[in-house]
């Protein structure tokens, strides 16, 4: 069993719609789709944007196999030979263009766009919602903590109860770029050069006599690694005198014990009682590590609660993202080719937010020149060639159009960069720090109000005249 091959992570439909189109010989028209979400997640501000990296390698690797081949022989649809043939051939072939990761994205903006032959742009629909809906939704959460947590520590614990492998060591790297400092998945290190950090769990208390005994052994095999868990038996009563008499005896050793950690009860109390004891006994040095199902609301409330807590370990809530477990990403086709030139489609939709917008679109970030800061995105279509900056531009609401404001002097920063040309990547991946110090530097081109986790204000996404124009022919062309 090959479980490395990625090329039959599709569903059905695709092989079959590529089928159909290889037997009605428009299999190599050329297509172009959009990827963007319809709404922010956990009523988000803003989301960030991750999974490309995942992609690229995707791409890449697609290979028909014999297994994969064989496996689709046996399909009750019954493909012809040639068309598994053709499949042998596969390549992506076709132009991919995206926004970095580590971007700051919002809704209704592509965030990919695939522009190939229809035959390859339809198999990887799949893959890619797969890999970046879930990365991006994880970033964003991970993005929310981050934003109450401030300079405290951030440790992803979150593998054990993650949906699966994969979900573990991608949104570990997902809680990376958007400010987590380590994890504690070996593995999501190793791929990924994340820092890693681990402190020990209950077992290692109740698998001695006693719970002293148990921290002085860990002490004395890991003398510059100590984070002792002290909640086993009595956080105030046992474990936290236990663990400063280890660290007592570190001291003697020329060593400092790194932490304590509290993984229940009321950590607010707890931290501020076991922060007393520690300074009391001159161990001021001695960090104290949270962790219990804790979330950006937890991690507010037992700050406004005065908890002294320096590292947050959070697990549970930010891999399965608890509070929202899916982010809506879709990949729409915006153009194809008729009888050799490309013409604009539309999805119609009763719902005035879900029509699509036709078109290849750009998207640029209009940052304001007096203020350094982002007023809005604008999508233009391609063909309007780029945007001039040298004059006014109107900003206006696609669906409710009285909403207007003009901005002056403005750069207009294009966000979709190239990233497979002619099926040649030309894109060079950066590193994983290179996607996080991008993050942050991202952060600071947008108001304070727009990155709040509570009632965010709304950041505009824009539609050129142009593009807004075709949408409005369209929608009167199919709603006649
Ligand atoms: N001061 C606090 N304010 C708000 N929530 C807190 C506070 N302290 C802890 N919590 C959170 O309350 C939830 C329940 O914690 P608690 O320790 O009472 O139950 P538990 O996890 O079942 O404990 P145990 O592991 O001992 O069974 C956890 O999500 C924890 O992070
Ligand atoms: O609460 P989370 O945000 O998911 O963080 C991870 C949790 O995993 C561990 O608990 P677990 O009960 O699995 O093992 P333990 O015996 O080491 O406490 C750890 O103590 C945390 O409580
Ligand atoms: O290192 C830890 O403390 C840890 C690791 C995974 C899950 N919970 C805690």
């Amino acid at each position: 069993m090959n479980y490395e091959n990625m090329t039959l992570h599709t569903d059905k439909y695709q092989i079959n719609m590529m089928y159909a189109h290889w037997v009605q010989g428009s299999h190599n028209d050329q297509a172009i789709f959009e990827v963007f979400f319809r709404k922010l997640p956990f009523g988000n501000g803003y989301a960030v944007f991750a999974g490309l990296e995942r992609v690229v390698d995707y791409i890449r690797n697609i290979r028909f196999g014999d297994e994969e081949i064989a496996f689709l022989r046996e399909q009750e649809e019954g493909y012809k030979e040639e068309f598994l043939e053709e499949l042998r051939e596969y390549r992506f072939t076709g132009q991919l263009d995206a926004v970095p990761e580590g971007t700051i994205v919002f809704a209704n903006e592509p965030l990919l766009r695939i522009t190939a032959r229809i035959f390859e742009a339809q198999l990887i629909e799949t893959a890619i919602l797969n890999f970046v809906n879930f990365q991006t939704l994880i970033a964003t959460k991970a993005s929310r903590i981050k934003q109450v947590a401030g300079d405290d520590g951030l440790l992803e614990f979150g593998t054990r109860r993650a949906q699966e492998a994969d979900a573990s060591v991608w949104g570990a790297r997902a809680a990376y770029i958007a400010g987590f400092h380590a994890t504690s998945n070996l593995r999501a290190g190793m791929l990924f050069g994340i820092p890693t950090k681990g402190t020990h769990a209950h077992a290692w208390v109740q698998g001695h006599d006693t719970e002293e005994e148990a921290f002085r052994k860990y002490a004395e095999v890991l003398p510059d690694q100590v984070t002792l868990l002290v909640d086993t038996y009595d956080t105030l009563r046992s474990g936290v005198p236990n663990a400063i008499r280890i660290g007592k005896m570190l001291e003697k050793q020329g060593k400092r014990m790194n932490g304590i950690r509290l993984d229940s009860g009321d950590l607010a109390y707890l931290s501020q009682e076991a922060r007393r004891m520690l300074d009391e006994a001159g161990l001021h040095y001695v960090g104290i590590v949270a962790s219990n199902d804790l979330d950006e609301s937890l991690i507010f409330s037992l700050k406004g609660q005065g908890a002294k807590i320096d590292v947050w370990g959070v697990g549970t809530q930010l891999i399965t993202s608890g509070d929202q477990p899916s982010l809506g990403g879709v990949y729409k086709l915006v153009a194809r080719e008729k009888d050799g030139e490309m013409v604009p489609v539309i999805k119609i939709s009763g719902n005035p937010e879900k029509v699509t917008t036709p078109g290849r679109k750009d998207v640029y970030r209009i940052i304001n020149r007096e203020t350094g800061i982002a007023e809005g995105d604008y999508l233009t279509l391609v063909e309007e060639g780029p945007l001039n900056t040298e004059e006014p531009l109107r900003l206006f609401d696609p669906v409710h159009h009285y909403i207007q404001k003009v901005i002056q002097r403005f750069d207009a920063i294009p966000l979709l960069t190239g990233i497979f040309q002619d099926g040649e990547l030309v894109y060079e991946v950066p590193s994983l720090e290179e996607v996080r110090r991008y993050h942050r530097e991202q952060l600071a081109l947008f108001w304070p109000q727009v990155l709040r986790k509570t009632n965010p204000a709304e950041y505009r996404v824009n539609l050129s005249d142009t593009a807004w124009e075709l949408k409005m022919a369209l929608i009167a062309k199919y709603m006649a």
